[in-house]
């Protein structure tokens, strides 16, 4: 089939990608030239695990082209996924305004019937704004009978298996209310679900939903460790042991039930904000939700409180080393990475910190050029050199064995922050290196 992906985000890429790699024919479209320029040197604009072997593979093949040509894109594919981003606006509601640009832009030159795929997370309702906005721009050119259909099929990709996720889905959700534009989508996504029916068509409202009522329910069971976390810590318990034990049970399962230093990420905290926002607009208070995002502030700043608890408010002249700044493993993202708040409440202490990521440091420079008393170094070991304590953030697999003896010997003394609850406190304490986990 022909398809056309409009942005080149995570979400553009892998889609554009993954349906390349069935065989489809796919266009992806950015408007940022910078973009398509690295994409057609044969890189890839972000770090994605996998990503970058499938967009060659499918250039080399003929079936992926990237372009910042409208004209060619629109006009391209008979399915259209729209994959641009959807940020908070100020009072924490979805900005649409990439959304309906892209709606828009389609319809100024569609010349025949198009299904377009809402992909961005987008709140209840998008797809009438999406509708109205390309009736508008074809009305403009006297071609109101022109049909075409609007889609909603949410993402359900986590960065750093995005290729994985995209291949095998859990589950396609389909919000479609058009019987031809259904029957394109289930052929398109046929060889992704071919041993399960894991296709489930609804209607677009309901689509729209799912995709936000998910990422919530993701990120209230991260609050909600979180916060028995805090309480185990002070009863004496291990809430790695209350994971395993209560993730046994069925109705709960294993899933998501890591306390730590809080999810950051470029969809929990916007997607969180953005559905209380909706709610208000409904006059409905969220009470669970608005408390998901406090605990997650919260949780956020928590290992600086166990830092400050430790070593006094000021930290003028004492230096930290961090392992981790990406807002989670095999990703350079560091949106509403808890990192930036740890760094960023250190520094302000007075304290200096010495910093290292294996992939996420030029995103952090970028992010945190202004940031004084901060330095990145090229190897972990080096951030070691001199600090007071390590605070892991990020739990990278290099960082899950490390040579506790370098640690030791490197360190001022041995004080491990463990915001991930990657080391056995058992055998932290037998190392004879002070741990200080999370609920533990
Ligand atoms: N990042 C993720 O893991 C996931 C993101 N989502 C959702 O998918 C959407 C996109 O997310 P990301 O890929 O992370 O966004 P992103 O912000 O990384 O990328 C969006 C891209 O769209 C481009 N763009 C903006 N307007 C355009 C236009 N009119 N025409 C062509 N290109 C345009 C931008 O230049 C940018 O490259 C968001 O709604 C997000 O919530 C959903 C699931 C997973
Ligand atoms: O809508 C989206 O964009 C995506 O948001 C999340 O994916 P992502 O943000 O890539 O990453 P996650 O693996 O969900 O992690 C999010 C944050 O939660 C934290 N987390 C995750 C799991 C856990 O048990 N504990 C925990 O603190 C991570 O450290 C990270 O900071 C969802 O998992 C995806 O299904 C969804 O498609």
């Amino acid at each position: 089939m022909k398809v056309t992906a409009i942005g080149t985000g995570y979400v553009g890429l892998v889609t554009g990608a993954c349906l390349a790699e069935m065989g489809n024919h796919v266009v992806c479209l950015d408007v940022n030239p910078e973009k398509i320029r690295i994409l057609n040197d044969g890189e890839i604009p972000i770090h994605e695990p996998g990503l970058l072997e499938v967009v060659r593979r499918n250039v080399a093949a003929g079936r992926l082209q990237f372009t910042t040509d409208v004209d060619l894109a629109v006009n391209h594919g008979t399915i259209l996924f729209i994959g641009v981003g959807t940020p908070p606006d100020e009072d924490g509601s979805a900005d649409l305004q990439y959304v309906l640009a892209a709606a828009r832009s389609i319809g100024q030159r569609m010349t025949d019937y198009k299904v377009i795929v809402d992909k961005s997370t987008v709140p209840v309702g998008t797809a009438d704004k999406v509708r109205a906005a390309i009736a508008d721009e074809l009305g403009k050119r006297g071609l109101s009978d022109m049909a075409y259909a609007v889609v909603s099929n949410p993402e359900f990709l986590k960065e750093g298996a995005a290729v994985e996720d995209f291949m095998k889905p859990d589950r396609i959700i389909v919000g479609s209310e058009d019987e031809q534009a259904t029957l394109l989508m289930r052929a398109l996504y046929a060889p992704f679900t071919r041993n399960h029916d894991r296709l489930i068509v609804m209607d677009l409202r309901s689509a729209e939903f799912t995709k936000y009522a998910a990422n919530a329910m993701l990120a209230t069971r991260i609050s909600f460790m979180n916060e028995m976390a805090l309480l185990a810590e002070k009863v004496g318990a291990d809430i790695e042991w209350v994971r395993r034990g209560i993730g046994s049970d069925p109705r709960i399962g294993y899933s998501f039930l890591y306390a730590g230093a809080g999810y950051g990420g470029s969809c929990f905290p916007k997607d969180v904000k953005a559905l209380i926002h909706a709610a208000q607009g409904e006059g409905i208070l969220l009470r669970v939700l608005t408390a998901v995002e406090e605990a997650n502030e919260r949780q956020k700043i928590l290992l600086v409180d166990k830092v400050v608890a430790r070593f006094g408010a000021d930290l003028k002249g004492h230096h930290f080393a961090i392992w981790g700044l990406a807002f989670k493993p095999n990703t350079d993202d560091m949106r509403e990475a808890p990192a930036l708040v740890i760094v960023k409440e250190l520094l302000a202490r007075g304290a200096t910190v010495a910093a290292y990521d294996p992939v996420a440091m030029p995103e952090a420079k970028r992010l945190l050029a202004d940031a004084k008393g901060l330095q990145f170094t090229e190897r972990a070991e080096q951030a070691l050199e001199g600090a007071d304590a390590l605070l892991l953030v990020t739990e990278w697999k290099e960082f899950k064995s490390p040579d506790f003896d370098q640690i030791k010997s490197s360190l001022k003394q041995p004080v491990v922050f463990d915001g991930r609850n990657q080391y056995e406190p058992t055998l932290m304490k037998a190392l004879g290196i002070e741990h200080h986990g999370i609920g533990r």
